[in-house]
């Protein structure tokens, strides 16, 4: 049987370190262990071991855009980064609004074998917000589907919303939405503020995102539907959830890296790299979105890894798509922005990229206790080392990082997905 010997790292960054065994996909040892023949080793002296990360955020672009990423080149960069589990959303071509879709890609992640990919759901066919897509079938098929979203477009008619909501609670699933009332964006190309109005561009304003998430809250709670927030970018947001979640609504809510690191005086340049949806927004709002990630009124980051082709993006403003890269930056923008800052240790980095996004869409081998009998899922992180970004030498098709040229510190150095190394050093295995 396959083993692996990670010696003197670790767990969650607290205590001594130990040497962890895992036999077959199985941590079999923690403590000291002699190295058994065969065994492949892996020296992680002054790392931190943590459970695998878990992105309930991610776009593989499989099928219909094969030339910005594959399910096979999107999963080499979660196993970099240190996933062990994506999921990925729907707006592909065609939409991943029916069980053929869903299945083709539960299947071309398993073939793959870099990391568990579980396909999302469209809430509506088409994406057109008209028309519920078939839940059940989806949720029943091979493909096991658990989350359902129209990430990319926001599921705006308030009808059709609390109808997948009610209609949820009898599959037990999550709704997963991308909180964006269409009325008050028509056009809209930046954060609406100083910034976008000296630069020219139509504001994206914070009350287009909190005026639906409060609206679904509400749904939400009439239906006893579980709802979850994509990409939560504004502080008034969390304000709205804070009170969602303490008058007992089943919500959770998500957070990406770039939210938490960049603001909209990147602008400046006229750069399309940072132009995504929703906006990188103010100074406030950054600090605020940290806040409330420490606090767990947002439960987890998620990367919305959202790959472009260059043509998509090296091209004038307006007409450039909206995302950005985020699977292989993830770890290092949570260290940079809440391990340095004292906002949370690696036990609660564990808790947001692996614990919770596990927990939120019911996966019950990811996001497990680091002990003995438990599944192999883990990322090993060096916390003292810095790596520079660049985004032709990343895992994806796509380069379209806003991190270029930024040292970022804490290096994911391998990465075990049922126990088997699926990449090293940045390099898949
Ligand atoms: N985030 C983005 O700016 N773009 C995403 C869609 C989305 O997440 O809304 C994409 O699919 O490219
Ligand atoms: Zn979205
Ligand atoms: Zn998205």
């Amino acid at each position: 049987m396959n083993q692996v010997l990670i010696k003197g790292a670790r767990l969650y960054g607290e205590g001594d370190p130990v040497d962890v065994l895992v036999t077959g996909g199985t941590i079999a040892e923690v403590g000291e262990v002699d190295v058994p023949e065969g065994a492949e080793v892996i020296e992680a002296a002054g790392q931190v071991l943590l459970p695998g990360f878990v992105d309930l955020h991610t776009h593989l672009r499989e099928p219909g855009r094969e030339d910005t990423e594959t399910i096979e080149t999107g999963s080499a960069a979660a196993a970099v980064g240190g996933y062990t589990a994506v999921f990925a959303m729907a707006n592909t071509d065609p939409v991943a609004d029916n069980s053929v879709i869903v299945e083709h890609v539960w299947r071309r992640g398993r073939e793959t074998g870099l990391v568990d990919v579980h396909p999302v759901g469209a809430v509506t066919v088409g994406l057109k917000g008209e028309r519920l897509a078939e839940l059940g079938t989806m949720a029943k098929s091979a493909a096991g589907v658990r989350v359902f979203s129209d990430d990319g477009h926001c599921v705006h008619d308030p009808l059709i919303m609390r109808r997948a909501l009610e209609y949820s609670t009898a599959l037990d699933v999550v709704i997963a939405q991308h909180a964006e009332e269409p009325r008050l964006t028509v056009g809209a190309q930046a954060h609406e503020g100083e910034q976008a109005s000296r630069l020219g561009y139509a504001g994206w304003p914070a009350s287009a995102e909190e005026s639906i998430v409060a609206r679904d809250c509400i749904l939400a709670r009439h239906a006893g539907a579980r709802l979850h927030v994509c990409h939560v970018s504004t502080a008034g947001t969390a304000d709205v959830l804070r009170w969602a979640k303490d008058r007992g609504t089943r919500v959770s809510a998500e957070v990406t890296p770039h939210h938490l690191l960049l603001t909209d005086e990147r602008l400046d340049t006229y750069d399309p790299v940072n132009k995504v949806n929703p906006p990188l927004r103010g100074g406030t709002d950054v600090e605020k979105l940290r806040a409330a990630l420490a606090e767990g009124v947002i439960d987890c980051v998620a990367t919305d890894h959202a790959p472009h082709a260059p043509q998509d993006k090296d091209c004038e403003w307006a007409a450039a798509r909206p995302g950005m890269l985020g699977l292989q930056t993830a770890l290092s923008v949570v260290a940079a922005t809440m391990v340095e800052t004292g906002l949370l240790d690696w036990r609660g980095v564990a808790k947001v990229m692996s614990e919770r996004p596990a927990e939120i869409a019911g996966l019950p081998d990811q996001g497990r206790p680091l002990a003995v009998g438990e599944p192999a899922n883990l990322a090993l992180v060096d916390p003292g080392a810095q790596w520079t970004v660049r985004g032709a030498e990343l895992a994806s098709l796509a380069a379209n990082t806003p991190y270029e040229g930024m040292r970022l510190p804490a290096v994911v150095t391998a990465t075990l997905l049922r126990g088997r190394v699926t990449a090293r050093e940045g390099k898949i295995c």
